[in-house]
C-alpha cells in the first residue's frame, strides 16, 4: 500500500473543494481526486467539512484502511490504492479506486430505468463472489455492513463491495469485545452480543440484498405493511407466489422464472431465523452459479436472429410486391412473367446473403 503525502492529496482534491465532494457517510466524506499521474481516484476523509474528526470516525477509517490493505485484490471488492495521515489536523485519508457509476441502492431505487433481469442476476452473483472472497480469505473477514448503498459500480458496471468501516476479522482478539453493529433493515436479528459474531451475519444481510434486487422494494418501507422487506417477502416465497415479489416495473421474464425462483429460495435460506440453517457463502455460490445467465453476447445473438427473421418476413412481403410489379410490367411489355419473378428472387437472395455476411 502506498503512503501518500497529505499535501499531495490536498492538491489532488483542490483542498477538499465542495465541487469534488462525491458524498458523505456516517464516518467521513468521499471526494474525487486527480493524482499527479492523472489517475482519477476517490479519497475518503475522516473529518467532515474540516471539523476535526471524531475519535469514532477516525477509528472506523483506520479500521477500513487496515482491513483493505490486508486483503488481496478481488474483482468484486473495492481496491485500496493508499492512505495518508496528517498529525497536525489529526486527519486520515484513504485513497481508493473511483466508482463512477453510483450504488446499487441508487440503481434500484432512484434510476429512471430499472435494471434488466439478466443484469440483476449478474449483480447478485458478483456480490456473492465478494462475500465469498472475504469469508474465505485467510484470516477471514466479516463485512458487517452489506447493503445496497455499499455496493458500487465501476466504469464497466462491475459491482464491488465497499465501505469496510465496520469490517472485522474474527481471528482478531479485539473482535471478542466489539459490540454488534450494522444497518437497520439488513442487520441479523440474532447478532445481539459480541460473541454472536459470525460469517452468518453477512449471509443474513446478503439475503436482504437479494430480496431488494428482485423486488426493488426498500428494505424498510413504513408506507407498507409489513414495513420490513423480510416479513413481506418470505411468506410469499414460501407460498411460491414469486411473481408478486418481482419488480413490476418490468415484465416478468418467463424464460428466467426458474432462476428467479432459485435466487428467492437462496434468499429465504439466508434469512432463516436459525443461524445454523443458513447456507455458507460457498453453498450460496454453488446454488447461484447453477442459475447464472448466459453471457450477454448470446442474448445479443438471439436478438440478431429475431431481428433477422423479422427482416426476412418483411423482405418476403416486399419480394411478393416486387414480383407482382415485375409481372405487371412484363405483361404490359408482353414479356415472360416467370423470368421476372425468378430475377426478383435472385436479387432478394443476394441481398439476404450480403445481410448475413454483414452480421
Ligand atoms: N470509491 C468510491 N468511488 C465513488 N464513490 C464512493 C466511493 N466510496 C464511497 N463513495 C460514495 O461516497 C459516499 C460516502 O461513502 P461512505 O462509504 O463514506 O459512506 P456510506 O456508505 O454512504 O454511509 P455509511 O458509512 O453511513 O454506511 C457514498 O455516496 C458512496 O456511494
Amino acid at each position: 500500500m502506498v503512503e501518500f503525502g497529505y499535501e499531495q492529496l490536498v492538491k489532488a482534491t483542490q483542498s477538499f473543494c465542495p465541487s469534488r465532494l462525491i458524498g458523505k457517510g456516517s464516518h467521513g466524506a468521499v471526494y474525487q481526486g486527480v493524482l499527479q499521474d492523472n489517475r482519477v481516484v476517490a479519497v475518503k476523509r475522516s473529518s467532515i467539512n474540516g471539523v476535526e474528526a471524531q475519535r469514532d470516525n477516525l477509528k472506523k477509517l483506520e479500521n477500513e484502511i487496515s482491513i483493505l490493505s490486508s486483503l488481496r485484490q478481488s474483482c468484486n471488492v473495492i481496491s485500496i490504492l493508499g492512505a495518508s495521515h496528517d498529525s497536525v489536523q489529526n486527519d486520515k485519508l484513504l485513497v481508493m479506486e473511483l466508482m463512477p457509476n453510483g450504488s446499487l441502492h441508487d440503481l434500484l431505487h432512484v434510476a429512471a430505468t430499472p435494471p434488466s433481469w439478466p443484469q440483476r442476476v449478474e449483480i447478485a452473483l458478483q456480490i456473492a463472489r465478494a462475500v465469498q472472497f472475504l469469508h474465505e480469505s485467510k484470516p477471514s473477514v466479516i463485512h458487517r455492513d452489506i447493503k445496497s448503498a455499499n455496493i458500487l459500480f465501476d466504469s464497466n458496471w462491475t459491482a464491488k463491495l465497499c465501505d469496510f468501516g465496520l469490517a472485522i476479522s474474527p481471528a482478531d482478539s479485539l473482535s471478542q469485545a466489539t459490540q454488534p453493529a450494522g444497518t437497520i433493515g439488513y442487520l441479523d436479528p440474532s447478532y445481539t452480543a459480541p460473541n454472536k459474531l459470525s460469517t452468518k451475519n453477512d449471509v443474513f444481510s446478503f439475503g436482504v440484498v437479494l430480496l431488494e434486487i428482485i423486488s426493488c422494494r426498500k428494505v424498510i418501507d413504513v408506507t407498507k405493511a409489513p414495513a420490513s422487506i423480510v416479513e413481506w417477502a418470505i411468506p410469499l416465497v414460501k407460498k411460491q407466489r414469486v411473481v408478486e415479489i418481482c419488480d413490476s416495473r418490468i415484465p416478468f421474464p418467463m424464460y428466467m422464472e426458474s432462476r428467479i425462483r432459485r435466487i428467492l429460495s437462496v434468499a429465504s435460506r439466508c434469512l432463516s431465523d436459525k443461524e445454523e440453517r443458513r447456507p455458507s457463502i460457498g453453498e450460496i455460490i454453488v446454488a447461484m452459479e447453477t442459475c447464472s445467465i448466459e453471457p450477454v453476447r448470446s442474448i445479443t445473438t438471439w436478438n440478431s436472429v429475431i431481428q433477422y427473421l423479422v427482416q426476412l418476413k418483411r423482405r418476403r412481403k416486399l419480394s411478393g410486391e416486387y414480383c407482382i410489379r415485375s409481372a405487371v410490367y412484363s405483361t404490359r411489355q408482353g414479356e415472360d412473367v416467370n423470368s421476372h419473378v425468378s430475377t426478383g428472387k435472385v436479387v432478394l437472395l443476394k441481398e439476404m446473403l450480403a445481410d448475413v455476411r454483414l452480421k
